[in-house]
Formats: structure tokens, C-alpha cells, sequence
């Protein structure tokens, strides 16, 4: 599904630049669920988001199926995001003055191709918020939110999911929760890419990629 080539990536101006993502190279195919380890600081954010288009200042070539993203200004980034990618973070980020279905209907609306989009009552079922439409956001546990959030970001059946420590403020009940929604998405086929500290969430990859200081330093693969 798309590949990455030599990507090199750094902060800052003359003595303080510092490479952020070093010589990286990675294949992600179709249906994957990958995990990127690492210490604090390592550079999986950036990789993720250099992964859902939101960096656009790197060297190297990124490939997603046909398209070579590196090669586009951020208008067509933003096409690529709209059209292929949903995003979940640690702070859920739903919109507190929204119940759950209008949040949810902000995923709808910025999909690129309305036609296969799930119905708000199918979503809320497959992530175990069924009837939960007309609530708020601060009537909502924090692994609820995150199963609104993640809601949200599938609503347009994207390509690819990404997510960053998306458990990393909830308990360890709560994150396990989560984690078998996620396990359940990618068993109905959508290719996942989680950054994360929890040595849990690893068990559940196909595939963990491990980083340090900007390298991927080593890729397991679970059987
Ligand atoms: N916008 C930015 N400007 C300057 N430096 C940045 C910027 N974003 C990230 N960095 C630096 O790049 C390095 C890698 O950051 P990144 O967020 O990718 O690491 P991480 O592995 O995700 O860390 P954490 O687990 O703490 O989130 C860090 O040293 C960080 O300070």
C-alpha cells in the first residue's frame, strides 16, 4: 500500500538542525497492523505523520498505492489526507459544544467520497456506542471519547488508519479495551498504524517496527 524511500527529515537552522527521521525505509502492505516503538523523542510522530501527509518539508520518496506524495504541495496533501487517511491521538479531540454524532458526522463530512461511508448507527455499534448518539462529550468516560474519536476517524472507511498512543490516557482496563477494537478494525481489513510506549499493544502486530534516535533499528515480526 505505500512504501517509503530514504526519508530523511530535520528541525531547526544552521548548528541546532538535527535530524529528526534518519535514512528511514519501510513497505506497509494492505491490511497490516503495524506498531512503531520507541523512547521518547525517537521520531515516531514524525514518521506517522510524514505517513498521513501532515509533513510536507522531508527528503526521500514516499509512495502511497499509485500516488507519490513527497511530490505535493499541501493543497493536494490535503486531498490525499481527506481521501485516505483518519487520524486518532491520545486527547481524543472531539469537539466539546457536539454530541457523539455530530462529531462523528465531522468524519462524514470530510470525507472525499460520501458514497461508502458507514450510517452513524452501524459505526456506533461497531465501536460499543450504540445509543450513545445524543450525548456529550463530558458525559463520556475517557475510553468512551476515545471510542467516539476512533469512530469519527473510520467514518469514511479510510485507507489507512493512524494512531498516536491512542491509550496513552486511559487505564490499563480501558487501554486493553480499545486495543480490541482496534484488533477488531483490522480484522475487517483496514491497515493500522499505531505509535505507542505500551508494551501491550505491540503483542497485537503483524509487524513491530522499533526506532531510536530518528533509525528504525529493528522490525519483529509477530506470527
Ligand atoms: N515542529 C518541530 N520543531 C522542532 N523540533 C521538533 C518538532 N517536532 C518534533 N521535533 C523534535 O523531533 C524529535 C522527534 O520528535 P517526535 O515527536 O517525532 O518523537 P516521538 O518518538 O514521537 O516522541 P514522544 O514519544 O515523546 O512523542 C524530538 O527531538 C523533537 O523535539
Amino acid at each position: 500500500m505505500l512504501t517509503l524511500k530514504q526519508i530523511n527529515k530535520a528541525y531547526g537552522l544552521g548548528e541546532a538542525r538535527a535530524n529528526v527521521l534518519n535514512d528511514i525505509n519501510l513497505n506497509i502492505k494492505q491490511g497490516e497492523l503495524i506498531v512503531i516503538l520507541g523512547p521518547s523523542g525517537s521520531g515516531k510522530t514524525t514518521l506517522l505523520n510524514v505517513i498521513g501527509g501532515l509533513e510536507f518539508d522531508y527528503k526521500g520518496k514516499y509512495f502511497f498505492k499509485e500516488e507519490e506524495i513527497n511530490r505535493m504541495r499541501e493543497s493536494r496533501l490535503i486531498e490525499f489526507r481527506r481521501k485516505n487517511i483518519g487520524f486518532v491521538y491520545q486527547g481524543y479531540n472531539l469537539l466539546p459544544s457536539l454530541t457523539v454524532e455530530e462529531n462523528i458526522k465531522l468524519g462524514y463530512n470530510l470525507a472525499w467520497d460520501k458514497k461508502d461511508n458507514y450510517n452513524i448507527d452501524e459505526l456506533l455499534e461497531l465501536v460499543g456506542m450504540k445509543g450513545y448518539n445524543k450525548k456529550y462529550p463530558f458525559q463520556l468516560s475517557g475510553g468512551e471519547q476515545q471510542r467516539v474519536s476512533i469512530a469519527r476517524a473510520i467514518a469514511k472507511k479510510p485507507n489507512l488508519l493512524l494512531a498516536d498512543e491512542p491509550t496513552g490516557a486511559l487505564d490499563d482496563k480501558t487501554s486493553s479495551k480499545i486495543m480490541d477494537l482496534i484488533k477488531k478494525l483490522n480484522d475487517i481489513g483496514t491497515t493500522i498504524v499505531i505509535v505507542t510506549h505500551n508494551n501491550e499493544i505491540a503483542k497485537i502486530a503483524d509487524r513491530l517496527i522499533k526506532m531510536n534516535s530518528g533509525k528504525i533499528v529493528d522490525i519483529v515480526e509477530n506470527k
